[in-house]
């Protein structure tokens, strides 16, 4: 289990892939992100931390080369999707067994189906997520309407939709081992009319806008992770697709919808997370520098990291500067 007593090791993969969904420029996400200073950002959290507790941080790239060309109905660049997947995969799976905290910058939200099955392998199934996004990406590739393999990852994920496959050549490294009990959604408010059956069919945990509005987002935070891990001892994997915020404060994205998180609900929502000293894993998806102006491009990246650095402890009350003495 990840804590964040002693030292906190954290590991980050940039996964510069864009072939979930079909505009340019997704790719350039984690470029983008780091380039605004992220791990900088992220070591001076580490350096606020106390001398015996401290910190490390280590960078990591998955590029994926194309191995095969295998088709499957229904499903854009398929084969690019599984390959890059299978390379995601064992990366996570490595840098969480290295007991690094595993941090995604993507690309499109099918790379989710690559970190959450390292984070999977590498804690041995104990793991619960937290799926936040406007979207449900809970479509086979039966019920898709776009072919989109970004609007899939949690139906591949899943245990009880396994059945509802055909067989997915270049996939057998990818087991559905995730119960969808130990999933739950929040931000939801763009959501296909078969996800919403499989939803309700299957009793999926899923906090739409609405549910933000009539209980608060600390709320629904604390209802999501008393439902997804009662005992309070997985390990929690966030895939937070940008897009889950509302479109004014995150607008370089791919599938934006108004209507949705404001920053301080992202960010407190990352907050409690980091305070229960269970994140595995973090996702940050879908962020589009080629979308916008270049305000929108900077204000998205800047929301991401703000996220980004909730999770990882920073605090809105000011960090301590590691060393406790004033200087004279
Ligand atoms: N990760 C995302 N932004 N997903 C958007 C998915 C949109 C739509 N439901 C689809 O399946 O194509
Ligand atoms: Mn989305
Ligand atoms: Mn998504």
């Amino acid at each position: 289990m990840c804590t964040w007593k002693g030292e906190t090791k954290i590991g980050v993969v940039g996964v510069p892939f864009d072939k979930g969904q079909p505009r340019i420029g997704v790719a350039n996400g984690p470029n983008a992100i780091r380039k605004a200073g992220l791990v900088d950002k992220l070591r001076n959290i580490l350096n606020s931390r106390s001398k015996h507790q401290g910190g490390r941080l280590r960078e990591h790239h998955v590029r994926a080369q194309q191995r095969n060309r295998k088709k499957v109905p229904n499903m854009r660049e398929y084969a690019h999707v599984a390959c890059c997947n299978c390379e995601l995969s064992k990366k996570v799976e490595q840098i969480i067994r290295e007991g690094q905290i595993c941090l995604t910058l993507g690309g499109d939200h099918s790379i989710g189906i690559g970190t959450v099955d390292g984070h999977i392998k590498a804690k041995n199934k104990d793991v619960c997520i937290l799926w936040i996004d406007a979207h449900a990406d809970l479509n086979t590739n039966k019920t898709s309407t776009t072919g989109n393999v970004h609007g899939m990852p949690m139906a591949l994920l899943a245990s009880e939709l396994a059945d509802y496959w055909p067989y997915l050549p270049g996939m057998d490294w990818q087991q559905p081992v995730v119960s969808i009990r130990n999933v739950a959604y929040i931000g939801l408010r763009s959501v296909d009319s078969y996800e919403r059956l499989v939803i309700d069919k299957l009793g999926i945990t899923a906090f739409g806008m609405g549910e933000v509005e009539d209980y608060g987002i600390s709320t629904v935070v604390n209802m999501a992770l008393e439902k997804i891990d009662p005992e309070r001892e997985r390990s929690i994997h966030v895939s937070f697709d940008i897009d889950a915020l509302d479109a004014l404060e995150a607008p370089s994205t791919g599938t934006c919808v108004r209507g949705g998180l404001t920053l301080r609900e992202g960010v407190h929502a990352m907050e409690m997370v980091h305070r229960t000293g269970r994140l595995g894993a973090l996702d940050l998806v879908e962020v589009n520098p080629s979308i916008g102006t270049e305000q929108d491009v900077k204000r998205t990246i800047e929301a991401a990291i703000h996220v980004i650095q909730a999770a990882f402890g920073h605090s809105r009350k000011g960090l301590s500067p590691g060393n406790p003495t004033l200087p004279v």
